[in-house]
């Protein structure tokens, strides 16, 4: 369902991501862990091309993007279909409801009426336990109901995979477990997701499987408890001796 080979990515000289390649089934919850800096979130990026790669290739639902290839803007937009993605800093528009917000992106870009997009829309408010916030605006929201509008909005669109960056980070932990709560529910519902994470617990115990990386290279790929209890490298070692302070 996501295959990566050969991914490469250079802001000028620096080298940020070297050589990166591994896949998923459908179904499949990867988490990204690592130390700071490692290039985590820029390979989360150039899977939905908010980056481009300087190298390798990207293969999503059968749609394989290449690095010395532009994209053309249908390309761009059928990816962009395949792989939802959420953020940090959640970025609804702050001048729609809460419904608009889940609304237009299904009409912009699936072509759905209004009566339509709404009623999914609903939906989706529904499973993520804001149906009540519909008629409101995201300002009005604490920061993990509009998390989970992020959420919704992203599924909105019927992605095969859905790509979170960080989704917990900016949110204070109590928060944050809601925010997890739902990706743990999206996740036990069978969506296949990567998820870059500083939340060790979510990625020992929701995810199938974790990658470890480093300075730019994948050290780890394995199964979540097998890589956090038992890492082969020294650097994964140290790296999860001082974040579980095991
Ligand atoms: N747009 C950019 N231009 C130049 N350098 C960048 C850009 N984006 C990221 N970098 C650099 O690439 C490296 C990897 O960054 P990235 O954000 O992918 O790391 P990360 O593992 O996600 O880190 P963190 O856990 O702190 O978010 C860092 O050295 C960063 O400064």
């Amino acid at each position: 369902m996501l295959e990566v080979r050969n991914l490469r990515k250079a802001f000028g000289t620096h080298e940020v991501l070297k050589d990166i390649s591994f896949s998923m089934r459908k179904g499949e919850v990867v988490a990204i862990i690592g130390p700071s800096g490692s290039g985590k979130s820029t390979l989360l990026r150039c899977l939905n091309q908010l980056e481009s790669a300087s190298g390798g290739t990207i293969t999503i639902d059968g749609l394989t993007i290449h690095a010395d290839h532009r994209l053309r803007r249908q390309e761009l937009m059928a990816l962009r279909r395949k792989a939802g993605m959420v953020f940090q800093s959640f970025n609804l528009f702050p001048h729609m409801t809460v419904l608009r917000n889940i609304s237009l992106p299904q009409e912009r870009v699936l072509g759905r009426s209004r009566a339509e997009a709404d009623k999914r829309s609903l939906a989706l408010l529904e499973r993520v336990g804001l149906v009540d916030k519909a008629g409101q605006y995201p300002a009005r929201c604490s920061g993990g109901q509009q998390q989970r509008i992020a959420i919704a909005r992203a599924l909105a669109l019927d992605p095969q995979v859905m790509l979170f960056d960080e989704p917990t980070s900016a949110l204070d932990p109590e928060v944050g477990l809601e925010v997890l709560a739902v990706m743990k529910e999206l996740a036990d519902a069978g969506m296949t997701m990567v998820v870059v994470t500083h939340e060790m617990h979510f990625a020992e115990t929701v995810s199938d499987r974790v990658l470890l990386m480093a300075d730019g290279h994948i050290l780890e790929d394995g199964p979540s408890k097998e890589v956090m209890r038992n890492p082969k490298s020294e650097r994964a070692k140290r790296f999860l001796h001082a974040v579980l302070n095991r």
